[in-house]
């Protein structure tokens, strides 16, 4: 055990994602048992850099696991990009007798925490929070669950409608450029394409099944944001070989950001917020925390790269169900 660990600093970084509130009260509660003291750090990295604190009382968090968002709110930012910013956040640190940080966020997130090393030797530990599910070293990121649950009780929404009319709609999911909300969604709504990036397909072959298209019932396209062609692009494509079709554009949205984290979202947060501490004080840094095959997994930061391919079962899934 690491006795020299005393002040954890704990901070959401990059875009909130649901599941947040849940890792922040398992931090302070574990750290609560190991008679360590944990601080939240407000707006991610900004926070850092000006002393934006707030205290992590369990009593509180206890009541905001079910809640989406971040109360230690969160943000991108471009000071601490720059080694200026970074060692302004160093100099928090050492005022405030801060000994080890866990920070809660994406890919970007632990690229900071990367080159922050660089300058600052204290233990750092990273959660992986976000929506897209785009890391390497975990089958889930925290709130990844949440967001297809949002998407999917949407997209089901818009069926009723399109069925209704008989109408094409090209519903837009997030994922930045990754394709992962857009393919487990679609797959699970029935959508009659899937266009993601990761696929290497173009949309050559969504063209033919429109052209043929009957009009006489629903045709729910789902795209995701990263795909080269776009929603807009894609519906005036679909418009020219097939004019009588009734097409609508639904972009979702931030929609998929918010809401009360799922069950497995709010374990991960659980599961994640323990076992971050429990490596602290096991004597692990520069480490993500991660679930692979349903056990905790760490890998090292240098090695957390986005992940920019579908496996194969999900390939196949695609092929079968996406086209
Ligand atoms: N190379 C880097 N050097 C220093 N800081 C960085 C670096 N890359 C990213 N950061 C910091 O990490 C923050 C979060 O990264 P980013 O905005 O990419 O979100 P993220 O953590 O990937 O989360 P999400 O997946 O939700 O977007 C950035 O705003 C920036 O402050
Ligand atoms: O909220 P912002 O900063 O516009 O970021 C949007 C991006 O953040 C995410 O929601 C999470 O990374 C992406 O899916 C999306 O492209």
């Amino acid at each position: 055990m690491n006795q020299s660990i005393k002040h954890i600093g704990v901070f959401t970084s990059g875009g909130d994602s649901p599941g947040m509130n849940a890792v922040l009260y398992a931090i302070a509660k574990a750290a609560e048992a190991n008679g360590i003291k944990a601080t939240g750090i407000r707006k991610g990295y900004e926070g850092l850099i000006d002393g934006d604190f707030m205290s992590l009382e369990t009593h509180q968090l206890q009541k905001l696991v079910h809640k989406g968002g971040t109360i230690l709110k969160t943000a991108r930012s471009k000071r601490f990009m720059e080694l200026e910013g970074r060692k302004k956040a160093l100099q928090t640190l050492k005022i405030n007798n801060i000994d080890a940080l866990i920070a809660i966020g994406g890919d970007g997130t632990f690229r900071g925490l990367l080159a922050f090393s660089e300058i600052c030797d204290i233990p750092f530990i990273g959660i992986p929070g976000t929506i897209d599910n785009d890391i390497s070293g975990t089958d889930y990121t925290l709130g990844f669950d949440s967001a297809v649950n949002t998407a999917i009780e949407n997209i089901d929404k818009i069926r009723d409608t399109a069925e209704s009319h008989n109408r094409v709609f090209v519903i837009e999911l997030m994922g930045r450029d990754s394709g992962y909300i857009a393919i487990h969604s679609g797959l699970v709504v029935g959508a009659d394409a899937i266009l993601i990036p990761e696929s290497g397909r173009d949309f050559i072959y969504l063209l033919d099944k429109v052209k043929s298209y009957d009009s006489e019932d629903a045709f729910l396209i789902v795209v995701s944001e990263g795909d080269e062609i776009g929603a807009e692009l894609l519906a005036s494509k679909i418009n020219e070989v097939n004019s009588s079709v009734d097409l609508r554009i639904t972009r979702l949205g931030h929609v998929q950001r918010g809401g009360n984290p799922s069950a497995l979202d709010r374990m991960l947060g659980i599961r994640f917020g323990v076992a971050a501490v429990e490596q602290l004080l096991n004597g692990n840094k520069n480490k993500m925390v991660g679930l692979l095959n349903n056990e905790l997994y760490l890998t090292p930061f240098e090695e957390v790269v986005k992940q920019h391919q579908v496996n194969d079962e999900l390939q196949k899934l695609l092929e079968l169900f996406g086209k």
